[in-house]
């Protein structure tokens, strides 16, 4: 029997992928998406505690990934009017979307009340007044979470670090921002504070730092009771929970970082005599991080003898940003030559017009040829939904697999598409004949 040469992915061929929908290309395996939201889910029924799994959209938000979250029983975190409105156009129930964003524009909020949506993420004292407004030009009460800074600096990129005091989100605990926040919010009839919000950054492994947020929290809901009899429904713990992208990473089984807020939240509540409230999280990266793989085909190589082999694919920083912005490091393969013995080390560039378009550095592969596909590992999150139209390339498409059938849920952009919000210019009669 011949044994293939080529990449399986979620029991299909990548390289006939490759082939049938062009690349650049994103491929998620919808089988692995739902088994990571489903070990959230079945991790905090195993404590039997109230809780909330919201999917944090801003890590893949398209029509079809809502409807797999929405079937999933996952709430949803979206952040701007556009996540907003992906979430409505795939019929996302509004009483389980939250809205966040350290500068929520009034047109924002307004469509979150139109849309009635469960509850907004307070993040600053510009959008209380807002809220506030909006309460009375629609008539309409609203639930909001109070997002808190609580001071804490867990290990990851400083780039993707939420947590600590000198951040541009949420209200800080230690200068007495949050409880200044949490007493204007009280005092307003038609806003319903139901707990409070705390995100402390992305990617992360140690369950340590979340631990300790859990702890600065209920120190603060302990004084706010004393003081405002403030009980909180509901604590977000926010996301952030590590994927592995590389050999060097060595996440947590999901279920593992419930088991660790859960009990930390258990504890704080028995010792302060609280009300155990509702846990909610917001995981991202972890729900669809290494739920996809991206698809290239290679094409120029250029070798600098004694120095280093650059291999150039079809895509790059624009969609993929996360190793120009964040150092961040992936994993990947020849799709077509998987059984070839690795003859080789270089370094994967990207085909934009900057030299820190870099994929890859130093990965050994087998001896490669333009028009090889190179697939990456763990590109489900923070791909797509920041990809750029930098030089004018146009995004790639998307495609769901699932039971051994593939679909495209996003179609690859045109170059018409490209210039399509693009008008001509009419040139002023005074610059004429300028240039003939
Ligand atoms: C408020 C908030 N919630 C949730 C997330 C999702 O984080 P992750 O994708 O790391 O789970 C983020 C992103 O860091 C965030 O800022
Ligand atoms: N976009 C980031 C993390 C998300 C930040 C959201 N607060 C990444 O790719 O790692």
């Amino acid at each position: 029997m011949e044994i293939s040469n080529h990449l399986m992915f979620a029991g299909m061929d990548a390289v006939e992928l490759a082939k049938k929908y062009g690349t650049p290309l994103y491929v998620y395996d919808v089988n692995k998406i739902r088994e990571n939201a489903r070990s959230f889910i079945d991790a905090f029924q195993k404590w039997g505690v109230p809780f909330q799994v919201a999917y944090a959209s801003k890590a893949f938000s398209s029509i079809a990934m809502l409807q797999v979250a929405r079937q999933e029983g996952l709430s949803l975190d979206v952040v701007s009017e556009g996540e907003l409105y992906t979430a409505m156009k795939a019929d996302f129930p509004a009483e389980r979307i939250h809205l966040h964003g350290n500068n929520k524009s009034y047109d924002e909020l307004n469509m979150a009340f139109e849309y009635q949506i469960g509850c907004i993420v307070v993040d600053n004292f510009y959008e209380i007044d807002m809220i506030s407004h909006l309460t009375r030009k629609h008539g309409q009460k609203v639930k909001v979470l109070l997002r808190i800074t609580p001071g804490i600096e867990a290990h990851t990129h400083d780039y993707i670090l939420t947590g600590q005091e000198d951040s541009k989100f949420g209200f800080d605990l230690l200068s007495g921002q949050a409880e200044q926040a949490l007493r204007q919010l009280i005092d307003e009839n038609d806003i319903d504070v139901i707990g409070v919000h705390s995100h402390i950054g992305s990617q992360i492994f140690e369950t340590a730092g979340f631990v300790k947020a859990v702890q600065k929290i209920f120190e603060e809901l302990e004084k706010w009771r004393d003081r405002y009899h403030f009980t909180a429904s509901v604590v977000n713990l926010g996301g952030g929970f590590g994927i592995k992208y590389t050999e060097e990473d060595d996440p947590k089984p999901l279920d593992q970082y419930v088991g660790a807020l859960v009990s930390e939240v258990k504890h704080q509540a028995g010792k302060r005599n609280l009300p155990l409230p509702e846990i909610w999280i917001e995981p991202g990266r972890s729900i669809v991080g290494d739920a996809a793989i991206s698809l290239y085909t290679i094409g120029s190589t250029k070798n600098i003898p004694g120095l280093r082999k650059y291999v150039s694919v079809d895509g790059g920083m624009n969609d993929n940003l996360r190793p120009a912005l964040y150092q961040a490091k992936y994993h990947a393969v020849v799709a077509n030559r998987m059984n070839e013995p690795k003859t080789e080390t270089v370094s994967i560039a990207g085909k934009c017009c900057e030299s820190g378009d870099m994929l890859i550095w130093d990965l050994d592969v087998p001896t490669v040829q333009s028009g090889d596909i190179l697939a990456v590992f763990s590109t489900g999150a923070y791909g797509y939904s920041m990809a750029n139209h930098y030089n004018r390339f146009p995004k790639s498409a998307v495609v769901f697999i699932e039971d051994g059938k593939d679909h495209l849920v996003v179609q690859r952009e045109t170059y018409k598409d490209l210039v399509k919000n693009d008008l001509p210019y009419q040139i002023p009669q005074t610059s004429c004949n300028v240039h003939k």
